[in-house]
């Protein structure tokens, strides 16, 4: 089978996806004639409404905006429930200012920037500017008074150890709503969940399979992080069980919430039902 024929899957290529994949054996998918491909959250989006992925983890808010064009994986997202320590808003001046101010947002996101805004306008009442730049803290915070990351250059950034007050959004999200925030979903293109239900089908199970896996023996995928990205065992250790990989009804009243107000505030042009692959 060359790569052209095969099912497109994508895969975040940060840590707080890992346990969805970790598990996911090469050999198996290509027996099913899928094949993995890894990229940051905003090129998986741009992949998966351009078709060149059948089915991908993209962020819970582009699924969101062509939600008519996708279905959900049932049971599998990235999410918590409070901190998430990987989505963090790094402060030069205080909140205060902050709020009226300039906040530099990395170009790497969607559901997260979306996030900021909504905590921005509604929770804390403000109306700063954002500007949308390369995830690189110093070069941000040269332009703005605060400066959003995600993923692994946010935890990276969050070991430097810096003076600056560091914001975590799924903290914020849960204090001011009790709710948790679903940062990434799997989705599927509705043609392709009719032309090769079977494989997706199939393909779901082993990232089931994965996720279970990944909780019940996390140290492969913590010993791969220190290897890979740095940092400590027990570092690694908190955040994968701190995150929430599963996609019941909590992590969905969560989502339902964050998608009403980014629709209130015209984000997004309406709130979609979450319609699911079966
Ligand atoms: C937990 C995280 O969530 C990620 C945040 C995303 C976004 O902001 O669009 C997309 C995918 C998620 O995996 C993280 O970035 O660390």
């Amino acid at each position: 089978m060359t790569n052209d024929n095969m099912l497109a899957v994508g895969r975040i290529d940060y840590a707080n996806a890992w346990p969805l994949f970790h598990y996911v054996n090469e050999t198996a998918m290509a027996e099913l004639g899928a094949r993995v491909v890894a990229k940051i959250p905003a090129k998986l989006n741009q992949g998966l409404l351009n078709g060149e992925l059948a089915m991908s983890a993209v962020s819970s808010f582009a699924y969101a905006r062509h939600a008519e064009q996708y279905l959900l994986l049932p049971d599998v997202s990235v999410s918590s429930i409070g901190s998430v320590h990987s989505i963090l808003l790094f402060l030069k001046k205080p909140l205060d200012q902050v709020r009226e101010g300039v906040i530099a947002v990395t170009n790497a996101s969607a559901t997260s920037v979306n996030l900021l805004k909504v905590l921005m306008s509604i929770h804390l009442e403000g109306e700063p500017t954002y500007e949308t730049m390369e995830p690189n803290l110093d070069n941000m915070l040269e332009h703005a008074d605060a400066a959003l990351l995600i993923g692994d250059p946010a935890i990276h950034a969050s070991w430097r150890g810096t003076d600056l007050q560091v914001i975590d959004l799924g903290k914020m999200w849960h204090d001011f709503t009790g709710l948790g925030m679903t940062y990434a979903v799997v989705a599927v293109r509705k043609e392709a969940a009719e032309h090769c239900h079977d494989t997706i089908a199939a393909v779901h199970q082993l990232m089931m399979a994965s996720k279970r896996n990944s909780l019940l023996n996390p140290e492969p995928l913590v010993q791969q992080a220190c290897e890979e990205l740095g940092g400590e065992p027990d570092y690694w250790r908190m955040y994968f069980r701190t995150l929430k990989y599963d996609f019941g009804e909590r992590q969905q009243a969560g989502l339902r919430l964050y998608l009403k107000y980014a629709a209130q505030l015209g984000l997004l042009e309406r709130e979609p039902e979450l319609e699911f692959f079966k």
